[in-house]
């Protein structure tokens, strides 16, 4: 479990985390989210004690993570996976963090297994791609069996192979009871991992809710209708407060209605429907209507100046 009161962090004159409150639950994947500088690292560096803050307080499974006699056995993090002696072995970086910490070498080898370094456990990490820079980070994050765990980007550089893993393990570890906290900018990615999410803007909460209702409040759900008698339908939809819009001349997108009242309507009218397609939104699209106002380069900006 992961606790926020207030939490604040400022650079100079410049606020990255404005008085944050928030807890992240054990049992299930939150999702970390937030445009580019909105203060999600930080706000994981101060969870881990590596930025302390300007005010306010964050506790791990119910203290600050300096307070905890073994803090690698409390919360495990994966935040920067190039950070990482060159020259040493996979396995000997492992020993290494194994060996101040208490941690038995059999757990080094279970930690290589979970995440697939065995063919590479001797090689130097040196030489290491991305990929296995990262399941390196996630093998030291797991190292202490922690109860809480901190993912910054854990799927950044993996291949999709490594993405579906990685999303697996996420679940996994929730599924055992932990608390499993990650940030990722793959929206499709975060969709499928995540069971709640957590939208940092500028430094403060956008949203903070189950992933089923931030996608659900992102606006109405609409229902595509596919028809050759557009004109004697809408009327109809209308008349029973949907509200009609659509460019093509067969077919129409319509809200404030749901599908199986739209083919009643058009049952009774004789209207014949070719295609009837519920559409909900997004994640990404939930997630952009959120943080419209936090961005300042967006891609439709970007578009319009594109086209100039
Ligand atoms: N050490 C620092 N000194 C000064 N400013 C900093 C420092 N670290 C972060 N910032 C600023 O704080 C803000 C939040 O940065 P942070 O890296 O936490 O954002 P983020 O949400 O993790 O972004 P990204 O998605 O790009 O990783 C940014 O404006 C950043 O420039």
């Amino acid at each position: 479990m992961i606790q926020a009161r207030s939490l604040t962090k400022r650079y100079g004159a410049k606020t990255a985390v404005d008085g944050v409150d928030f807890t992240v639950r054990p049992g299930v994947v939150t999702g970390f989210l937030g445009p580019n500088g909105a203060g999600k690292s930080t706000t994981m560096r101060m969870i881990m004690n590596l930025d302390r803050p300007s005010g306010g307080s964050v506790t791990v499974n119910g203290k600050p993570y300096a307070q905890h006699r073994a803090p690698v056995r409390q919360v495990g993090a994966l935040l920067d996976a190039k950070a990482v002696h060159p020259g040493r072995t996979a396995r000997n970086h492992l020993l290494a963090i194994a060996a101040t910490h208490r941690i038995p070498p059999s757990r080094v080898d279970e930690v290589i297994e979970l995440t697939g370094l065995e063919s590479v456990a001797r090689t130097r990490v040196g030489g290491f791609s991305l990929g296995m820079s990262q399941r390196l980070g996630l093998a030291v994050a797991l190292l202490g069996d922690p109860a809480t765990l901190i993912l910054d980007e854990p799927v950044n550089g993996l291949d999709p192979d490594g993405v579906v893993w990685v999303r697996l393990l996420a679940r996994q570890l929730a599924a055992e009871g932990r608390t499993v906290f990650l940030s990722s900018h793959l929206m499709s990615e975060m969709a499928q991992t995540a069971d709640h999410v957590l939208i940092l803007g500028r430094g403060r909460i956008v949203a903070d809710a189950p992933m089923s209702e931030i996608v659900a409040g992102a606006g109405s759900a609409s229902v595509q209708v596919r028809t050759p008698h557009i004109a004697r339908l809408v009327p109809l939809l209308e008349a029973d407060g949907a509200t009609v819009s659509g460019a093509e001349p067969d077919l129409v997108s319509v809200t404030g209605l749901a599908a199986p009242r739209i083919a009643e309507i058009a049952a009774g009218a004789g209207v014949v429907v070719h295609e009837l397609t519920p559409v909900t939104r997004s994640l990404e699209e939930a997630y952009m209507a959120l943080t419209r106002d936090d961005v300042e380069y967006r891609a439709e900006r970007i578009a319009v100046e594109a086209n100039r």
